[in-house]
C-alpha cells in the first residue's frame, strides 16, 4: 500500500436532475504516493475545489471511490470521517483561518488538544514546528499582529500539528506578493519534505508547480450534448 490517496473514477455534479445541474467532475482518478508532493493545475471553474473538499472527506462523490491510507471512505458515516480528516489530513488554504483571538502557538496547540495530545506536548510540538519556520519570537502574537507571510507560516504550522499522512492545500501562497509567496513555499517544501508528508497543492503558479514532484492538470468537462 503505497499511495496515500487514491481517488478513482470520481464523478459530481451540483443540482442533479434540476435546470440547474453543474457537471463538474467525470470518470476522475487521482493517486498520491507516499511522500509524492503532486501539483494540481486547473483553469477556474474547472472543479479543482470540488476535488480538495472531496479528497479532504468534506464532501462526497456521487460515483467512485476515494481510498485513504488503503482505506476505502466511501459510504463510510460522519464520524469515522471526521476521525480521519483530524488524524489523517492537514488543510492549507489561501486564507490562513486562524483563530483571531488565540495566539500563533495556541493556534497550533489547540487542534492537538482536541486530539487527544497533553498540553505539555502539544506546546512542545507548536513550538519545534514555529520554531522550524523561523516564527519563535512570534509564538504570542495573536494573527491580526502577523504579516500576511507570517500567518501563512502560522497555518502551514497548525496543518501539520497532528503529523497527518496528507496534506491538502488550496493555493496556500495565492495571497502572497510574488517574492514571499516565493519564500513561504519554500518553507512549505521544507517542512514537507522534513516530514514525508505526501501533499496534493492546489496552484495557478506554474513556477511554484514545477518544484513539485508531479503536476496533475485538470481540465473543465465539456458537457454530453
Ligand atoms: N454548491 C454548488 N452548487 C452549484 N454549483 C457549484 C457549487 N459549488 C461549485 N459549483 C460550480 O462547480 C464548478 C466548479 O467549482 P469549483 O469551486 O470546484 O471550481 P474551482 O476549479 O475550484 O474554481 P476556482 O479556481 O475559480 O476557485 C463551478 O462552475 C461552480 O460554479
Amino acid at each position: 500500500m503505497n499511495d496515500v490517496l487514491r481517488l478513482e473514477g470520481i464523478a459530481k455534479t451540483y443540482n442533479p436532475g434540476t435546470p440547474g445541474a453543474v457537471e463538474v467532475l467525470r470518470g476522475l482518478d487521482l493517486t498520491v504516493a507516499r511522500g509524492e508532493v503532486v501539483a494540481l493545475i486547473a483553469p477556474s471553474g474547472a472543479g479543482k475545489s470540488t476535488l480538495l473538499h472531496i479528497a479532504g472527506l468534506l464532501d462526497t462523490p456521487d460515483a467512485g471511490r476515494v481510498v485513504l491510507n488503503g482505506r476505502d471512505m466511501t459510504g463510510l458515516g460522519d464520524k469515522p470521517r471526521t476521525e480521519a480528516r483530524r488524524r489523517e489530513l492537514g488543510f492549507v488554504y489561501q486564507f490562513h483561518h486562524l483563530l483571531p483571538e488565540f495566539s500563533a502557538l495556541e493556534n497550533i496547540v489547540l487542534p492537538q488538544l482536541a486530539n487527544g495530545v497533553a498540553e505539555r506536548a502539544a506546546q512542545a510540538r507548536a513550538a519545534g514546528l514555529l520554531d522550524r519556520v523561523g516564527l519563535s519570537a512570534r509564538a504570542g502574537h495573536r494573527p491580526a499582529a502577523l504579516s500576511g507571510g507570517e500567518q501563512q507560516r502560522v497555518a502551514f504550522c497548525r496543518a501539520l500539528a497532528n503529523a497527518p499522512a496528507l496534506l491538502l492545500a488550496d493555493e496556500p501562497t495565492g495571497n502572497l506578493d510574488p517574492a514571499t509567496s516565493d519564500r513561504v513555499f519554500d518553507m512549505l517544501m521544507a517542512l514537507v519534505r522534513e516530514t514525508g508528508l505526501s501533499a496534493l497543492i492546489a496552484t495557478h503558479n506554474m513556477d511554484l508547480a514545477g518544484r513539485m514532484d508531479r503536476v496533475m492538470r485538470m481540465d473543465k468537462i465539456v458537457a454530453s450534448p
